[in-house]
């Protein structure tokens, strides 16, 4: 599948949350979407899904240009804490089955063995994190072409979490398609997706697959002239100075020969989404 969002803004009371925003995604595969609180990803994902029909630009799926406020077809958006209706698991895998053509009935029940749920018991009785797990199974067994899912991991304990990257994992293997997680999890997420966009101030400031990112991202501390001087054409996130050394953080693919005498290392995605949204929010 492709997907297109093309000059996207959407101003709520006159606040423009997204900025003239774009992302062109070109095939299948699992992307996830960070951002600060505020930074505007459900907004962004309620717009693709058509539940937010008010807005300036154009969606395109496939290359067809979705109207506004049309929900499109073969798409499955999951909001965080989605409230579903208070019936027994197995019902509303009944129901989801009639809303989505190519609900998947296996993965259904190997899910729910894998996260131990009771198909009998009504969705209010289940803990936050086992509703949120009955909802992103809703998602992955939906099969949809296209599938958000916004903060899908809210309430799951480190293990769960683990089994959860798993089955997202193992739904794709089975049927390929676009999944876009939008999560503040980063290190975590970071192991399983291949693709990464950075919203900031209404924008992607960053739409990168993890290995270029691993590729361009480093710190690098040592005596502050030769810092300064091994850095001066790179692309520099930060500089701190401590007495005369120098730590900097640096986004750049041309570091590979950046030799001298000074300790280069590489940073983790985290670190990098500190450096390059660290201090901003909508809020
Ligand atoms: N219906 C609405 N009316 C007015 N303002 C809204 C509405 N929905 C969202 N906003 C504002 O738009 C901004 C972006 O919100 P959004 O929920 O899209 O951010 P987010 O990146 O998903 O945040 P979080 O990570 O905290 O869930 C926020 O400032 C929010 O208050």
């Amino acid at each position: 599948m492709k997907l297109k969002v093309e000059n996207l803004t959407k101003k709520f009371k006159k606040i423009k949350v997204l900025n003239n925003l774009n992302i062109s995604i070109e095939s299948n595969g699992i992307y996830c979407l960070l951002g600060r609180n505020g930074a505007g990803k459900t907004t962004l994902l309620k717009i693709i899904s058509g539940y937010i029909p008010k807005y300036e630009g154009n969606i395109y799926i496939d290359n067809i240009k979705i109207p506004k406020g049309q929900i499109p077809k073969n798409l499955c958006f999951i909001e965080e804490k989605v409230k579903q209706l208070n019936k027994p698991i197995k019902e509303l895998y009944k129901i989801s089955s009639t809303f989505y053509e190519n609900w998947d009935y296996e993965l259904a029940n190997e899910l729910s063995e894998k996260f131990n749920l009771d198909l009998n018991q009504k969705f209010k009785k289940l803990s936050f994190g086992m509703q949120t797990i009955t909802n992103s199974i809703i998602a992955l067994c939906s099969n949809s072409k296209i599938t958000l899912l916004d903060e899908p991991m809210l309430g799951f304990d480190s293990i769960l979490r683990e089994q959860f990257y798993e089955s997202i994992i193992e739904s794709y293997q089975r049927s390929p398609k676009l999944i876009i997680i939008s999560t503040h999890l980063i290190d975590e997420i970071a192991n399983y997706c291949e693709k990464v966009m950075i919203m900031n101030s209404g924008k992607i400031i960053l739409n990168e697959t993890i290995e270029n990112i691993n590729e361009k991202s480093f710190s690098i501390i040592g005596e502050a002239k030769e810092v300064e001087n091994a850095i001066k054409d790179l692309n520099i996130l930060s500089k701190e100075y401590v007495s005369n050394y120098m730590h900097a953080t640096l986004y750049d693919e041309n570091t590979q020969n950046l030799t001298g005498n000074f300790n280069i290392e590489k940073i983790s995605l985290q670190k990098l989404f500190g450096k390059m949204v660290g201090g901003k929010t909508n809020e």
